[in-house]
């Protein structure tokens, strides 16, 4: 399979007095896992957004392949084959899992047929299989989270941007959730961008890690490199910690 590439190129994001991304630039190629990491508040839900069009951008712009993403709109970035899933979960309360995922199938232009199928192939996957029936307000929160991840992977996407996928969740759903992701690249071909404040998920999933601190990337590199990174070290446990 030939690599595709999300790039995200020197991308500024303002808000209301606040820049909250300053010229960053990230990349993502099909089959790759990268961690966003970052103190709370460093943009990195903002950059998620960005890439997704539910934010605008100041400067700066986004590809995935050929594709130009940046100035479409959420539903057109989907389209173009970049999922995502929230911070907070975005369920269909008052439908079944099964429902919720083959909605989101149906949303990408699958037939029923396909839809149906493809819906079947994910819960088992994501280990849904058994609460298929159930209503998405009596799911547990690790539930909720994987069927919002099920959703995502619906619409076949090229890359998958998840926000925070294990919080909330206990250790034994975390391992559970480490497992599948780290199986989803290699399985599925897609590249993975994920946001998460636990660093053992973090460290263990990703190929790469990039890290902003106050809208700005102040390091990218494998785990070993960013670890010992003076600003990192600066940017989470504050000033001369890195001198310590
Ligand atoms: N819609 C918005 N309007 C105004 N300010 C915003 C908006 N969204 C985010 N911000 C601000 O932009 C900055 C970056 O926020 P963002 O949520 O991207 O950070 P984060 O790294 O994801 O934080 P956390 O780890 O706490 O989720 C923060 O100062 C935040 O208050």
């Amino acid at each position: 399979m030939s690599e595709t590439r999300l790039a995200v190129n020197a991308v500024s994001v303002e808000f209301t007095g606040l820049r909250a991304l300053d010229h960053v630039s990230l990349s993502l190629a099909t089959g790759e896992v990268v961690g966003l990491i970052g103190p709370n508040g460093s943009g990195k839900t903002t950059l998620i957004n960005a890439i997704t069009g539910q934010v605008k951008l100041a400067s700066g712009t986004i590809t995935a392949g050929s594709t130009t993403l940046s100035g479409l709109s959420p539903r057109e970035v989907a389209l173009a084959g970049v999922s995502r899933s929230f911070q907070i979960v975005r369920l269909f309360n008052t439908m079944t899992v099964f429902e919720n995922v083959e909605a989101a199938a149906l949303a990408k232009g699958a037939s029923r047929t396909i839809a149906a199928q493809r819906t079947q192939n994910l819960l088992d996957e994501l280990g849904l299989a058994a609460k298929a029936d159930e209503l998405g307000e009596n799911l547990s929160y690790g539930d909720k989270r994987r069927v919002e991840i099920a959703r995502a992977l619906a619409a076949e996407p090229l890359f998958l941007l998840l926000d925070e996928p294990a919080a909330g969740m206990n250790d034994a759903e975390t391992e559970a959730l480490l497992h599948t992701l780290a199986e989803l690249p290699g399985k599925r071909g897609l590249g993975l961008l994920i946001i998460d404040h636990d660093m053992g998920l973090i460290m263990r999933l990703c190929h790469r890690l990039h890290v902003l601190a106050s809208g700005r990337t102040i390091a990218e590199g494998d785990a070993a490199h960013v670890r010992s990174h003076p600003a990192v070290i600066e940017a989470y446990l504050g000033k001369g910690a890195a001198h310590a």
